[in-house]
């Protein structure tokens, strides 16, 4: 049986929105997703099912092999997979209200507001029955950071990160042939450049906090997951 942390700071939501130098701001969001209202008073903590879920973060730059170490470890511990970036892809195929600027977004390798992320993924978050979730590649920045844990009072109950060289990042990006349309080396040296400028201080908060597990991820899949399966297990064993 998982036990998850106990739910910390309820707080008032007064949600400041950025786009880490996009074009597009707080008024852009203010509205809608998927046709149903964004109101930020609505947003104001994780629903009641979920309050002693285990929510783990698993971050990693572009190609570093999250998706991939996901769904092995769906398959081993029966975690729930939300993937932040293909939540944002679904929007744009959806063509919701924000799909023109969650693709100019992504294209530009740049970070979707906050408001409109964790939206997505509390949403994915109450529509299911688990209560064991693996949050992949969110959050982005320290602003996503402190907008998830305002909006759902609660922190994650640990956090992975895919320690990866850019060199075998890159090679992995160009070679994944899923037609993603910020699989180009031009959006490939952005997002590096966003994910050493953003990303990176939210893994050394993690670490500060004591929460991080930090993976070696060159090797086979099969290496990388035997360095995961220990944090995954010992959580377990501890909750047990
Ligand atoms: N250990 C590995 N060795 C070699 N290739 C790998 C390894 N792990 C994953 N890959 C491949 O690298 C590519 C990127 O992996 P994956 O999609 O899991 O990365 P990601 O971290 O989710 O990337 P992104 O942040 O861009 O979504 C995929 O084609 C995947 O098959
Ligand atoms: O929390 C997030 C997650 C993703 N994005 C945007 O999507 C792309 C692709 O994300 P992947 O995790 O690599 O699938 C990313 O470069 C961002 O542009 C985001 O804005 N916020
Ligand atoms: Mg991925």
């Amino acid at each position: 049986m998982w036990k998850r942390a106990t739910a910390t700071l309820k707080s008032s939501l007064s949600l400041h929105i950025t786009n880490e130098g996009s074009k597009y701001n707080a008024f852009h969001c203010h509205r809608f997703i998927s046709g149903s209202p964004l109101h930020f008073q609505e947003m104001n903590g994780i629903c009641p099912k979920h309050v002693d879920s285990v929510i783990t973060f698993v971050l990693g730059g572009p190609g570093s092999g999250k998706g991939t170490q996901c769904a092995r470890i769906v398959e081993t511990f029966g975690f729930k997979h939300l993937s932040a970036g293909d939540l944002l892809r679904k929007e744009v195929v959806s063509a919701t209200e924000y799909g023109t600027m969650i693709l100019d977004t992504i294209r530009e390798g740049k970070i979707v507001p906050s408001a409109v992320t964790v939206k997505l993924i509390l949403r994915e978050m109450e529509s299911s029955d688990n209560h064991k979730f693996l949050i992949d590649g969110f959050p982005r920045s320290e602003e996503n950071r402190i907008a998830f844990e305002r909006i759902t009072g609660s922190e994650p109950d640990f956090v992975l990160f895919f320690d990866c060289p850019e060199e075998e990042m890159v090679k992995r990006v160009l070679s994944r042939n899923q037609g993603r349309i910020d699989d180009n080396i031009d959006t490939i040296k952005k997002r590096l450049k966003v994910f050493e400028a953003l990303n990176l201080p939210v893994v050394d908060h993690y670490e500060r906090r004591g929460k991080l597990h930090r993976i070696n991820a060159v090797g086979t899949e099969d290496e990388i997951f035997e360095q995961v399966r220990p944090v995954f297990a010992a959580c377990e064993q501890t909750a047990a």
